[in-house]
């Protein structure tokens, strides 16, 4: 069983338009409404796979109630922790190019006493003994920088190890504290934590091998279209397919995610499952996350050891 929390999830709203235009009146090709939030997407396509999982989740309001809802119809096991804030929405637009632009609310204040009771809901749960506890995305407002890093510490007292997936502050504290078994940056993420740009694949391992020496086994590197990187202390592996036009990029990070951790097969094959997984991501609409049908490992080219002069923006496979 693989254990995720999402301390600020979100109903995530896509509309689909032909091109977006500021300043004037847009038709919406296609609205679609998502259950959102880092966590709960690892979850998401961990059973779409068939892999047991719980999703804990703070839910308020309305909107709590129907990504609660949401949760039930795709048969995710959750548990919902009531707050008093409303859940937020996540909107994106996703153009018909392939541009996913996404706009994310702050949400809404965790008071105190709701983060101690989130904080309980998952330790109720690490008793089951999962084989990770997933912990992803932003903060809401009103809860410490480093949260992750006593979810960690709960996590590790059941003997749990811990997969963090989140950006900014939060990164920094549980990246520093050596609070995650496994890091799960995007290219940028990775960039505004070192202060300063990562343009070839020898800047992003040797940035991630700090990052390791800080504490942690492995960091999954993703770098959208260009694939992502395996870092562990020792050895390195660069996995990517042949370009994919996105319909929409969100959920793509998180299925990635989902890939690596589904079983403890070896690196490479981790590797490659994950950008199948992400790339099958990018492919659907909304925050549509992928299941067996939409994922093709073949696609994906595995590379040990990538050149470290090689531009990240270089990085793809050559189409079959
Ligand atoms: N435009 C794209 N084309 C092909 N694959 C993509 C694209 N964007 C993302 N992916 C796949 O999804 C994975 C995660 O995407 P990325 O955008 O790096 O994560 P995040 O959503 O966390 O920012 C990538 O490693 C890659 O496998
Ligand atoms: O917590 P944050 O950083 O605002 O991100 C939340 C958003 O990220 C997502 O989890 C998608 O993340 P990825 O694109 O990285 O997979 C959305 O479902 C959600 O709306």
């Amino acid at each position: 069983m693989i254990l995720t929390v999402t301390p600020n999830p979100s109903v995530d709203r896509t509309l689909e338009i032909d091109a977006f235009a500021r300043g004037e009146v847009l038709r919406i090709r296609t609205a679609l409404a998502h259950p959102g939030g880092k966590g709960v997407n690892v979850s998401r396509a961990l059973r779409n796979h068939g892999c047991q999982t719980v999703a804990v989740l703070p839910v308020g309001g309305a909107e709590g109630a129907q990504l609660s809802a949401l949760l039930g119809e795709q048969g995710i096991a959750a548990v919902g922790v009531p707050v008093a804030a409303v859940t937020r929405c996540n909107v994106t637009t996703a153009e018909a190019d392939g541009t996913t632009t996404q706009l994310n609310v702050a949400g809404a204040t965790l008071e105190e006493a709701e983060a101690a009771a989130l904080l309980r809901a998952v330790e109720a749960q690490l008793a089951h003994g999962p084989d990770w506890l997933v912990a992803g995305g932003s903060l809401p407002a009103g809860t410490p920088d480093d949260f992750y890093v006593r979810l960690s510490e709960i996590a590790r007292a059941h003997g749990v190890p811990v997969a963090v997936d989140t950006s900014g502050r939060p990164l920094e504290a549980a990246a520093r504290a050596g609070a995650a078994d496994l890091l799960k940056p995007n290219h940028d993420e990775l960039a505004e934590l070192f202060g300063r740009e990562l343009p070839t694949i020898g800047d992003v391992v040797e940035a991630t091998r700090e990052l390791l020496g800080w504490g942690g086994r492995a960091a999954l590197v993703t770098l959208g279209g260009n694939g992502a990187l395996l870092v562990e202390p020792e050895r390195t592996w660069w996995a990517g397919t042949a370009p994919i036009v996105p319909r929409s990029t969100v959920g793509a990070g998180d299925s990635a995610l989902a890939g690596y951790l589904l079983d403890e097969s070896a690196p490479a094959e981790r590797l490659r499952r994950a950008v199948a997984w992400g790339g099958a991501a990018v492919a659907l609409p909304g925050t549509t996350i992928p299941g067996p049908g939409d994922i093709d490992l073949e696609g994906v080219e595995v590379v040990a050891d990538p050149d470290p002069a090689q531009p990240v923006r270089e990085m793809a496979a050559v189409p079959a």
